[in-house]
């Protein structure tokens, strides 16, 4: 289990009743990794610490794109200690498949103006957590909106109106039919200057052939490679569109 991840059940409704100090109960719920009983209600939520503030999300055990993956974690983790290199401030984010919104939320946490997205059925989880932790704290509010990978992408996206300094995806290439679609969304919202961050993780050799078949359209290049998690984390640009550069690089 990486470091950063804490798991505690909270008992909102019970806590509330007694007068019980929540935050103080579940900080020491999440340090020694207790699990609080509820006897009303059970709210189970896992802690982390990106940015400096502490997120909770919650899941949904019976919703696949409601469950957090460890991409996410990677990706977040990238992000938060690559702040002077990949500095988000004011910036135009999209996350494709964002599944319980743990990277909008640092993402918005960390100043960028974020568009999180994912499948109808996903966003009313997703919602929930990016409001609850990003809400008062973000220079910009994050919007969630509804992104079906290939679907009326020009009418909900249209490029004129729609320019990203990143996109961002963890753990979006899997056993799904819609790779084809997928590669053709990432197509669509890179322009001049924008970059992807994709956390990948590997499991099938059919899927893994992904990142060939993405490499047809956009540079790659790999900034980790964890084999303990079977994932890769990629930057990528659209192949015939400027680059970004950093100090030391060349375009
Ligand atoms: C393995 S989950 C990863 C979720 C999240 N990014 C994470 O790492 O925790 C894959 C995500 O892709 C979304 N997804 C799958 N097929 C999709 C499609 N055709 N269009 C848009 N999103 C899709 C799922 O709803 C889910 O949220």
């Amino acid at each position: 289990m990486n470091p950063l991840l804490t798991q505690a059940v909270q008992t909102e409704e019970d806590a509330e009743t007694e007068g019980v100090d929540v935050d103080a109960e579940l900080a020491a719920a999440i340090m020694s990794r207790r699990i609080i009983q509820s006897l009303i209600t059970v709210e189970a939520w896992e802690g982390y610490t990106f940015a400096d503030h502490q997120i909770k999300i919650k899941e949904s055990h019976d919703l696949y794109g409601a469950v957090m993956w460890p991409s996410a974690i990677v990706l977040c983790y990238f992000l938060d200690t690559h702040r002077d290199t990949y500095n988000l401030l004011d910036k135009n984010v999209i996350e494709l498949g964002a599944g319980t919104g743990l990277v909008s939320i640092v993402t918005s946490l960390l100043g960028a103006k974020v568009t999180s997205t994912d499948l109808p059925e996903v966003l009313s989880n997703l919602q929930y957590n990016v409001l609850r932790n990003t809400r008062g704290s973000c220079r910009h509010a994050p919007h969630v909106a509804e992104l079906s990978w290939g679907k009326e992408l020009e009418q909900r996206f249209p490029q004129a109106a729609c320019h990203y300094d990143y996109v961002f995806a963890a753990d979006v290439v899997y056993c799904h039919p819609y790779l084809a679609e997928l590669l053709d969304t990432f197509d669509h919202l890179c322009q001049d200057g924008t970059e992807i961050l994709w956390a990948m993780r590997f499991r099938l050799d059919r899927e893994n052939q992904f990142v060939e078949r993405f490499q047809t359209r956009f540079h790659l290049d790999e900034l980790y490679d964890l084999p303990s998690l079977s994932i890769k984390l990629y930057r990528a640009s659209r192949k015939g569109m400027g680059r970004k550069t950093r100090s030391g690089e060349a375009a």
